[in-house]
């Protein structure tokens, strides 16, 4: 206040006491400016009006401080108060982050920008010194308070520690508080930074480096003239990560908080996955990207390389939207966009004739303005796997859009289910993935359970949408029907019905159509198997390769191979020891369980939603059949799948009619579906749980069940000792479900901590799956395919979509104390050894004496 009485005072002065001689008409009406101070009277010849110009201006900026910005935050009990976001106050508990209130909005000039804000904003032009009036404004260290715990999209979960806001004190010593760094060359720090630090060169700075571990940078206060030492592999490698990212922004200058450098790891990987990951995984085919997005990695042919689309033979308006853009586009990496309808039938003959021209098929659009006036095609937004990846896959979607519900993307949740229900009605299933190669081949079904989380989540927005809450209902009601009739279809018409459902059991295979070898597989990943039968027929392997596809060599064993080795890749669970040579004769307990589920879940919405009867294209739906649906399948499963004395569901092999006895997590997924009873459940936590146990979290199958391996028996990337995200996320849900809640934070506290080892140890990295019997380079898995995400430059930008969604899911179970654990990079054994006796239930530990399983 003293400030602004002051001020308001010298305005006085100038404005009253010497007022102008004269107004821009040339009106003399001074009182004083006879007077004749040269200063005094120089001032007076200023119009009056530019004074009052200059005052209003001034005055309103000298009021800014008592104009200072509110921070909502929203009470537990959902009130919501407002607080000034730049000042250090007393905040009480129970405050939590504001759903999409960004906390420190701050003006381009103000010198301050969030740590943690998303890197567009973080190096974007406001804090572009080279655009910049002068450089200490940028540079300059503020030690506002509120700087920690923030994400900009909701986080549910009342138990996420993170979802609370502590403000902290100013402190008093600049230099040690929030300190900043000015980084004055990125290409030089760049370059420093790897050669002293990288030492076995692979872009990434990572704890088996054995550079010093140590750089100087400059001090941003001093505008670089002070030098301070950055340490430590994690501190350096998020260095390295966020030169890498403002270099990609195109900066070469810098100011850098520390806080950004050696920021919690949890509250990071949890805000990159939020602010980028997710972004970087996100695609949505329009007419500027198709032919990017159609390009394939898969195929190294040079016809794969010809960015290619198919469109369905009944869909001529996306084939003339194509088509369009083809005729006018410039050509991608050499080669035009190649548009083809495909073929009315699509049968396994047809599928593998377009092998050797495989391109991209096309998915749902909608119809958007073209900002022309005209209307134009635009594809549903959807998310992809991995980097690497361009198409949308069936089961890795669904897993992504548990966790990108949390973060508030319902657009992309909703857009893939939009895809899917396109996909089930022009190609007939949920693919594999959107590749020509893939037609005939799903995965995993779980749409219904899919449709019911985005439904709700559409409801929920649709109530906080006043304005349109009717209008977003009734969107919702029609969603939910559209889904469900597809999901009905798919049911009827895919899973339970020839080749994949068994008569005689009534219970369900893997068992896609096709012929051939699939295209696809890395190119070595079949020659240990074709090797002998080339040598058979005095021919190379490639040549065997073509003569076998095209039936010129005839080998029915092969044949018989392939069977299996496409209802492995159809049951996601591509490859293991568990289903090779065999799956397409089993009755697997992960797919009976999840249909199942469909068949529950379409009981349920058809009683509470439709009235009990759902009109579909082609039948008349009531819930008590798929009551009775469900009921009988729980009856087969427990005749063919359920061991009472192990506790565990196997497969049933079909024609050796009797249970196949490979050990799988994949025998927690009845309790995912509900389809499990109590004293069930019960059986496979004390007989099954600890075979599946292990340091970092559950593993695809016992190391009993998967035999050596070695190079006659290459290891296979969905057996011991790797652990899965989608595997960990069913379980974790079906043992909360059971009432197990302690057994699931137990289980989340070794998988996330296993990814966050791996995080800060290894440069910021998420990968596809983990050796989960290590914590030790957890992420180094040396078995089949190259989707690991581990080969990145500088910064790992994607992380791998499903594994990101696990560490989301995972904190939700987790409690403030496991959090804080991870965060300081606590192992397993450590946590569960130091807790209380009494703290050790809700991790699902006896009081004492538990051993617990050690590295
Ligand atoms: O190209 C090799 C195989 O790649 C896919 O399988 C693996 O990645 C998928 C995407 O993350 C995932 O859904 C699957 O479970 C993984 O095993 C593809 O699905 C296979 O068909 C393909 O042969
Ligand atoms: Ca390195």
């Amino acid at each position: 206040m003293r400030v602004f009485k002051k001020n308001l005072l010298v305005w006085i002065f100038f404005g009253i006491l010497i007022p102008s001689r004269r107004s821009l008409w040339g009106r003399r009406y001074s009182l004083l400016g006879r007077f004749s101070f040269p200063h005094i009277r120089e001032l007076a010849d200023l119009t009056l009006e530019f004074k009052i110009l200059a005052f209003c201006l001034l005055s309103t900026s000298l009021l800014q401080p008592y104009n200072i910005p509110q921070t909502t935050f929203i009470m537990e009990d959902g009130s919501a108060i407002e607080r000034p976001h730049s000042v250090a106050v007393d905040v009480p508990d129970g405050l939590q982050q504001p759903h999409h209130t960004r906390t420190f909005s701050t003006g381009s000039n103000s010198g301050f920008i969030d740590p943690f804000s998303e890197p567009s904003q973080y190096y974007g032009p406001a804090t572009d010194i080279a655009r910049a009036s002068t450089r200490s404004k940028i540079g300059r260290t503020r030690t506002l308070s509120a700087v920690e715990n923030r994400f900009n999209r909701p986080i549910v979960h009342e138990d996420d520690a993170f979802s609370k806001v502590h403000l902290q004190r100013r402190g008093s010593n600049d230099s040690l508080v929030n300190r900043r760094f000015f980084i004055s060359d990125i290409d030089e720090t760049l370059r420093d930074l790897l050669k002293n630090e990288d030492s076995d060169s692979n872009c990434q700075i990572t704890i088996e480096d054995t550079g010093p571990k140590v750089l100087r940078v400059g001090t941003a206060n001093s505008n670089g003239y002070r030098q301070t030492d950055i340490r430590g592999t994690y501190m350096l490698s998020n260095l390295l990560q966020e030169l890498t990212i403002a270099k990609r922004f195109g900066r070469n200058q810098m100011v850098l908080d520390e806080a950004r450098l050696n920021e919690n790891p949890v509250k990071r990987l949890r805000r990159l996955i939020s602010h980028s990951f997710w972004k970087n995984l996100t695609r949505q085919v329009g007419s500027g990207n198709v032919a990017e997005i159609a390009q394939d990695t898969k195929i190294d042919t040079p016809d794969g390389r010809i960015p290619r689309i198919y469109v369905p033979h009944d869909d001529p308006e996306q084939y003339e939207f194509y088509l369009e853009i083809a005729r006018k586009n410039e050509a991608v990496g050499g080669a035009r966009l190649d548009v083809r309808y495909l073929s009315k039938v699509i049968d396994p003959e047809y599928v593998k004739s377009i092998n050797g021209t495989p391109g991209l098929l096309a998915l749902a659009t909608h119809k958007v303005p073209d900002g022309k006036g005209g209307i134009t095609l635009e594809g549903y937004p959807y998310v992809v796997p991995g980097g690497r990846f361009n198409e949308l896959y069936g089961w890795d979607s669904y897993m992504m859009a548990l966790g990108l519900l949390k973060d508030g993307m319902l657009d992309l949740a909703r857009g893939m289910v939009e895809n899917f229900i396109y996909e089930i009605r022009h190609y007939g299933m949920i693919l594999n993935a959107n590749r020509s190669y893939y037609l005939g081949r799903s995965q995993p079904p779980f749409l219904t359970d899919f449709g019911i989380m985005v439904y709700e989540a559409m409801v929920e927005h649709a109530h906080q949408n006043e304005e349109d809450t009717e209008k977003s209902l009734q969107d919702a009601e029609y969603f939910l029907r559209r889904t469900f009739c597809a999901a009905i279809c798919e049911y009827k018409t895919v899973w339970c019905c020839e080749p994949r459902l068994d008569k005689t059991t009534g219970l369900s295979s893997y068992h896609p159509q096709g012929v051939g070898i699939p295209p696809e597989t890395e190119s070595t990943h079949f020659t240990t198997l074709l090797t002998p039968y080339a040598k058979k027929h005095g021919v190379s392997i490639e040549e065997f390769y073509e003569l076998y596809n095209n039936h010129t060599i005839v080998e029915p064993e092969l044949d018989e191979y392939f069977l299996h080795d496409r209802a492995v890749r159809e049951s996601g669970h591509d490859t293991s020891y568990r289903l090779e040579g065999i799956c397409a004769s089993l009755a697997t307990v992960d797919l009976n369980a999840l249909l199942y589920k469909y068949e529950v879940d379409i009981a349920k919405i058809i009683k509470e939603h439709f009235n009990d009867e759902l009109v579909t294209e082609n039948s008349v739906e009531h819930s008590a059949e798929w009551k009775k649906r469900a009921e009988l399948r729980k009856e087969r499963m427990d005749k063919y799948l359920w061991n009472e004395e192990e506790g565990i569901y196997f497969d049933y092999n079909l024609k050796l009619k009797k249970q196949h006895r490979y050990e799988s997590v994949t025998t927690f997924w009845p309790m995912w579906a509900g389809c499990s009873s109590p004293e069930q459940a019960q059986l496979m936590v004390d007989k099954s749980l600890s075979k599946f146990e292990e340091f970092g979290g559950l593993v695809a199958g016992t190391l009993a069940s998967r035999g050596n391996v070695g190079l006659e028996r290459p290891s296979r990337q969905w057996d011991y000792p790797y652990g899965w995200a989608p595997q960990q996320i069913l379980a974790w849900v079906g043992l909360d479900k059971y009432g197990f809640r302690g057994h699931t934070k137990r289980l989340c506290y070794r998988w996330l901590y296993l990814m966050t080892k791996a995080f800060v140890d290894y440069n910021g990295i998420v990968v596809e799956k983990y050796d989960v019997t290590t914590g030790t380079s957890p992420h180094k898995v040396d078995a089949e395919y190259g989707n690991q995400g581990a080969d990145f430059k500088g910064v790992a930008t994607e992380g791998f979509g499903w594994v990101n969604a696990s560490f989301i899911l995972g904190l939700t179970y987790l409690d403030v104390q496991g959090i804080r654990a991870i965060g300081a990079v606590t192992s397993p054994d450590v946590f569960f050894r130091k807790l209380k006796p009494w703290e050790r239930a809700s991790y699902g530990l006896r009081p004492c004496n538990e051993i617990v399983k050690s590295n």
